[in-house]
């Protein structure tokens, strides 16, 4: 089978390494290039032990003409703020991109300022970006030069929202979001509030209002409402290595029952294999998604209260970074869309 040839900038980080650990298992990919601003030369393997044998090239450096003489499509793995400025000159040498950061979901690229306090990559390309949430994006991802991957509680908390928001069922004025993650999802660079003795047996919260991935939300459920929606939204930091767990409170229109919410949400993912949506009265776990490129959503409807509670789950390296990158690419060529996704969650 004829493989296409990619390259990984930031290929020494969280999401980089993951995207490693699926493309080795991807039938129709060739890794190019794994690209290091900062260790060019050396083996991967000398910081990434657990890849000996599996990645043998070194380290190449960010050069994007040699990036597009070795491969075809590029994902970056870069910080905010770095990708804005690299992305442009990647598309520039002729390669497809599929970027993990922040700097091209945001349309407005004033809107973006106002949350990420640096500049907007050039609006052009802001509107050239498709905002890759696979299940919901897919026909404008299949084709796109420039993918921007979604952030990891947005993809929790939109795949868990935009059914029962798009059918009417719930007051798009009345949306909290609880949110929890594991400090994988804060990078690889170490900093106080990850430190082990910071975060075991701690539960923190932080960024309350200020966070970044609000505006990502609220333009995705503004396009889905037809109107413009602001939700509350709140990140914790857990004690774990992976996973999201995104609790969603919503004020319901009408009497709708947890089995008419499971049926409108199976009819809404149906021939969508990542999504999996539990029974009335059974809620997902972040263990029953680590390491795989699942989202479980299960939900709780309160008559007394009138309220509905949302439970979305995904690993945020897989589902929320890498592997929803890789659901991406496949689109994006026209292929199975679970090539070289096809893992089951680790248990225990
Ligand atoms: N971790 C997660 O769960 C998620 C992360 N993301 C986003 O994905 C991106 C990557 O995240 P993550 O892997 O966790 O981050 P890490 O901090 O673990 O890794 C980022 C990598 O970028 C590389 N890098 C830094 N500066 C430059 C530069 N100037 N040019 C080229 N490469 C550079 C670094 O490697 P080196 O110095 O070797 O080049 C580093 O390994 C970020 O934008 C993040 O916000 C999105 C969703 C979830
Ligand atoms: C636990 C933790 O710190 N998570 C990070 C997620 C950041 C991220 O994924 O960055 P993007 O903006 O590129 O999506 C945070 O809350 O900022």
């Amino acid at each position: 089978m004829e493989k296409i040839k990619v390259a990984i900038v930031g290929s020494t980080g969280y999401g980089g390494v993951e995207l490693i650990r699926f493309l080795l298992g991807h039938p129709r990919v060739e890794i190019a290039s794994v690209i290091s601003a900062s260790s060019a030369g050396a083996p991967i393997t000398e910081g990434f032990p657990h890849l000996s044998n599996l990645v043998t090239r070194p380290l190449d450096g960010v050069d994007p003409r040699e990036i597009a003489e070795k491969a075809d499509v590029v994902f970056t793995a870069t910080p905010s703020g770095v990708s804005g400025k690299l992305v442009p000159q990647l598309l520039a040498a002729g390669l497809r991109v599929i970027d993990l950061s922040g700097d091209f979901r945001i349309k407005d690229g004033a809107v973006y300022e106002t949350w990420y306090k640096h500049e907007a990559p050039e609006a052009g390309l802001l509107e050239k970006a498709v905002y890759g949430l696979s299940e919901v994006n897919g026909a404008q991802v299949k084709g796109a030069e420039l993918i921007s991957n979604p952030g990891c509680y947005p993809t929790a908390t939109l795949l868990g929202l935009i059914p029962v928001l798009r059918e009417g069922w719930i007051d798009p004025g009345s949306i909290i979001i609880d949110a929890k993650s594991g400090v994988s999802g804060a990078g690889r660079g170490t900093s106080l509030i990850t430190h082990y003795a910071e975060i075991n047996e701690n539960l923190k919260v932080y960024k309350v209002n200020k966070h970044q991935h609000i505006p990502e939300i609220e333009q995705c459920l503004s396009e889905v409402a037809g109107e413009a929606v602001t939700v509350t939204f709140t990140t914790h930091l857990t004690p774990m290595t992976r996973g999201i767990m995104s609790t969603i409170y919503a004020g319901l229109k009408g009497t709708y029952t947890e089995e008419n919410l499971v049926e409108l949400y199976r009819q809404y993912y149906e021939g969508k294999p990542f999504v999996r949506i539990r029974e009335s009265g059974k809620w997902p776990a972040t263990k029953e998604v680590f390491g795989s490129n699942y989202c479980d959503i299960g939900f709780a409807a309160d008559p007394r209260t009138g309220r509905l509670t949302i439970i979305s789950v995904i690993d945020n390296v897989v589902k929320g970074a890498a592997g929803q990158a890789i659901q991406n690419l496949n689109l994006m060529m026209g292929w199975d869309e679970t090539l070289g996704l096809q893992l089951s969650p680790v248990y225990p």
